[in-house]
């Protein structure tokens, strides 16, 4: 096209006339002319800055230069040959990287394809790097899109990359000096120049967060952990403090509006404790995580450097003392919220629940979730009742643990009660909080006269009942948590194989998370290779007996699986299938 006609084409474009220019390429023309007073009739050369400026616009990028660098000569490398110049702008439009060939440098100087050229669409009127600038897009502005007749041998794509906070800071461009004429020759540059740019994002995320959880997220599993399209840095209760771009367009689709600042929770179905499960090492298949609207995604959890190998994830908060107590099991889920609810009251406690079940723990994490250092006392059965007055003065401002209080006999039941009211008489400040675990039926024992039941009322104003492992659906959560407590001091990542997992999903587990944590820290003493497989597993030290747990229960906590419900229950699949349809939980 001669420049007389590009002219003319501007002038149309500006006077409304039907154009078959890009509509980026157009309204950019009119910002040209309307807001910056540019002149198609005058073309300008580039402009470029004088070195001192250079020097402080690269002194202002350095960190982003760093870090942009390795994935820029990866790039470079692709498009090598292929007469492509490579420029890293800063957010004014000014280059403050540049790869290209040494043999055309004089030339690409000359078009301004050069460190220190200023690039803004303000001065330089329609190009890649200055019409990305104002549009925050990817774009091609091809040969006669540029406004400035000085730039129309030029082809240049452009993307831009944003800080974690979701700031434009810097923009890729790929150039060319000549072209071939069609527009579409230019789109594999376009695809290349926005995967590089995400791929530089990622890097300056993972490099501004090392001391926080990652996300990294993706639609394909097989990218997930190569080449994620997306990822957000989280602090320790799960809050969005970083993101790459894609995040945010992923992210703010949820409808949430604000991507920053907001729980990990207000767009997938995930909190910050479940974020060990998605980490390398379990089959990208598993990590499947869902979108608010349904839609799934498979995400890659990295953790805090100074963290890797301990256990996640607490690191203050109000709930972080209950981050371990379970996972995405609707009944612990429940449990906990009562028990954070309970935990700065005063309230006496009770805990239920078989033995094993980790009740002890979440008493601790009632008392760990009160502010301060304060002292955990134990009273068992087996401590002497002479001892207890001194134990509950020191348990005083803190909580005095009662431990099975069902094994003591009656004259030291009466004993006990003496104790406990006592307690009322201490200002409130100093009094002891009180909490229980028993693996007993209290009630029933006070129906049957076995245990007082003015005792009783004092220790059980307020109850949580924790279940049995067998009717856990977070087992899965559980395993892989245990697994990684008890193979953090082994150099190879340790893992289980599919079969061994499916024996201990459909083991009964009498003895329930004392049970589970003994077989696997056995196993994983055992283990030789960097797989558990199931001759590795110790066996069931007892058989699965009949329980009273309903059906419904026993199917939920097997995911629905028949034959895994068959196994716990120590009957046959059929069984299961004749009092499924009987109670109703499946058509006949
Ligand atoms: N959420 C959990 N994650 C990992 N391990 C757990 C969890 N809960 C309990 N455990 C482990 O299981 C074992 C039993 O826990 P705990 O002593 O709290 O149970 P308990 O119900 O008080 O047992 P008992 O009734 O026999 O005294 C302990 O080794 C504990 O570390």
């Amino acid at each position: 096209m001669r420049d007389r006609d590009h002219v003319r084409e501007i002038d149309h474009v500006l006077n409304g006339r039907p154009s078959e220019r890009d509509g980026v390429v157009a309204q950019s023309w009119r910002r040209c002319v309307n807001d910056y007073g540019l002149d198609p009739t005058r073309p300008s050369p580039p402009h470029i800055v004088t070195e001192s400026r250079l020097r402080e616009h690269r002194e202002q990028s350095e960190r982003l230069i760093a870090i942009a660098r390795s994935g820029l000569e990866a790039l470079f490398r692709q498009i090598a040959g292929q007469k492509y110049v490579l420029l890293l702008a800063d957010a004014k439009g000014v280059t403050v990287d540049y790869f290209g060939d040494p043999k055309f440098e004089d030339e690409l100087r000359r078009a301004g394809l050069y460190l220190g050229s200023d690039w803004s669409e303000q001065l330089a009127g329609t190009c890649g790097v200055g019409s990305c600038l104002v549009t925050q897009q990817a774009i091609t502005i091809h040969q006669t899109d540029h406004f400035d007749l000085t730039h129309t041998p030029l082809s240049c794509t452009a993307a831009p990359i944003f800080d974690t906070s979701g700031n434009l800071t810097a923009v890729l461009d790929i150039s060319l000096l000549r072209s071939p004429q069609p527009k579409i020759s230019q789109s594999l540059a376009l695809n290349l120049v926005t995967a590089s740019a995400r791929r530089v994002e990622m890097a300056n995320l993972m490099a501004m967060n090392r001391g926080d959880w990652v996300l990294r997220f993706s639609t394909s599993p097989e990218f997930l952990d190569v080449d994620p399209e997306a990822a957000v840095a989280l602090d320790g209760s799960g809050r969005i403090i970083g993101m790459t771009h894609g995040a945010e367009t992923v992210l703010a689709q949820q409808g949430t509006g604000a991507v920053l600042g907001e729980r990990i929770d207000r767009f997938f179905d995930l909190s910050v404790d479940n974020l060990p499960d998605l980490m390398r090492g379990r089959p990208t298949e598993d990590r499947l995580i869902t979108l608010r609207d349904g839609q799934g995604m498979f995400g890659h959890a990295i953790a805090p450097q100074s963290e890797r190998l301990s256990l996640p994830v607490a690191r203050g908060g109000p709930t972080s003392a209950f981050q371990s107590i379970g996972g995405s099991d609707p009944a612990i889920q429940r449990l906990v919220a009562e028990a954070a609810r309970l935990a700065p009251t005063s309230i006496p406690v009770l805990v239920t629940g078989e033995t094993g079940t980790g009740k002890e723990r979440l008493i601790r994490a009632i008392h760990a979730s009160q502010p301060g250092n304060r002292p955990f006392v134990a009273l068992t059965a087996a401590t002497p009742p002479e001892d207890w007055p001194a134990l509950a003065e020191a348990a005083q401002t803190g909580t005095l643990f009662l431990d099975a209080p069902e094994d003591l006999p009656p004259a030291s039941q009466s004993h006990l009660l003496r104790l406990v009211a006592g307690l009322d008489t201490l200002p409130t400040r100093r009094r002891p909080r009180l909490m229980t675990a028993t693996a007993a039926d209290l009630p029933a024992l006070v129906r049957e006269g076995a245990f007082r039941p003015d005792l009783f009322f004092r220790l059980a104003a307020a109850r949580l009942s924790l279940p049995p492992l067998r009717l856990r659906q977070d087992f899965d959560w559980l395993l892989d948590r245990m697994m990684r407590q008890f193979s953090h001091l082994r150099p190879d990542s340790l893992r289980l194989s599919p079969a061994a997992r499916a024996e201990l999903q459909s083991r009964d587990w009498p003895g329930n998370l004392r049970e589970l944590a003994n077989t696997l820290e056995v196993a994983v003493a055992l283990a030789e290779g960097a797989v558990i497989d199931l001759p590795d597993l110790p066996p069931a030290p007892l058989a699965p007996v009949e329980r009273p747990d309903t059906l419904a229960d026993v199917l939920a906590a097997c995911g629905g699986n028949m034959a895994l419900a068959a196994r716990r229950m120590g009957v046959n699949r059929s069984t299961i299938l004749r009092r499924a349809r009987r109670d109703g939980l499946l058509p006949n």
